[in-house]
């Protein structure tokens, strides 16, 4: 984790944003790999970067080497359209011989699935090879939903738990469940962290790093200004 710093990667379209990302993390699989035999990618839910895994999963890979985690998910059965991990299962379909972790129970019980989230990641002390978030209109990456209760401790850089529970409030209308989510703290613990976003989410970004109090960050910020790995933010109409 030598270099740290922020860069803004301006895309003409999604297909050059997806083209770049698959890229960056199937160099980070293969650095990762040389380096230490396997590689773990936490990547985000959402329907933004499922063109770029669809993507990733196509590149000649050593897949039984790669470890595939949510930063986040909502905490419904695996079989529900809204689970992250279904999606990812379902991206990653050319992927073969992938492995890939839940944050959640098979029934997607909030509480058995915090223990076993936190369970799963105790497995996986060393940084992530690579973190890709995207971004909600609401500032939030992860499930780091603002005014979720849970959130100050979520977001603090030095806290003890890799992930937790959170409850967003107000339910977001389009996925009303509660999450777990990586903490900004295990989140940070990475090589690399990429942000995809497109169209005026650009704006919510730069609206939100040029926002406020320090202790009042919105969740996009505040885990962007806590990285000491670089930064790649991308975007695209
Ligand atoms: O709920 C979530 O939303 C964000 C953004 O999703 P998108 O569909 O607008 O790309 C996502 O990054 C997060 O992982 C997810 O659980």
């Amino acid at each position: 984790m030598a270099m740290t710093g922020r860069f803004e990667h301006i895309h003409d379209s999604a297909e050059t944003l997806a083209a770049a990302l698959a890229e960056e993390l199937r160099l980070a699989c293969e650095a990762a790999i040389a380096r230490r035999g396997r590689a773990v990618l936490a990547l985000a839910g959402g329907q933004t970067p499922l063109p770029l895994y669809r993507r990733l999963a196509a590149a000649p890979l050593p897949w039984s080497q790669v470890l595939l985690l949510p930063t986040d998910e909502r905490c419904v059965p695996h079989d529900h359209p809204a689970c992250n991990v279904r999606a990812l299962g379902e991206a990653f379909a050319a992927a073969a011989g992938m492995r890939l972790a839940s944050l959640t129970t098979e029934d997607g019980d909030p509480e058995r699935s915090e223990r076993a989230a936190r369970d799963l990641l105790a497995g996986y002390p060393e940084p992530f090879d690579a973190v890709l978030l995207g971004m909600g209109g609401d500032a939030h990456v992860a499930s780091l939903f603002p005014g979720a209760p849970q959130l100050v401790e979520a977001l603090d850089p030095d806290g003890p738990a890799d992930a937790c529970r959170i409850d967003p409030q107000p339910l977001p209308a389009q996925a009303p469940y509660p999450r777990i989510s990586l903490t900004a703290a295990r989140l940070l613990r990475t090589r690399a962290l990429y942000l995809a976003i497109t169209g005026d989410k650009r704006d919510v970004l730069h609206r939100a790093l040029a926002s406020g109090a320090k202790n009042a960050r919105p969740p996009v910020a505040a885990v962007l200004d806590a990285a000491t790995a670089p930064v790649h933010v991308h975007w695209s109409p």
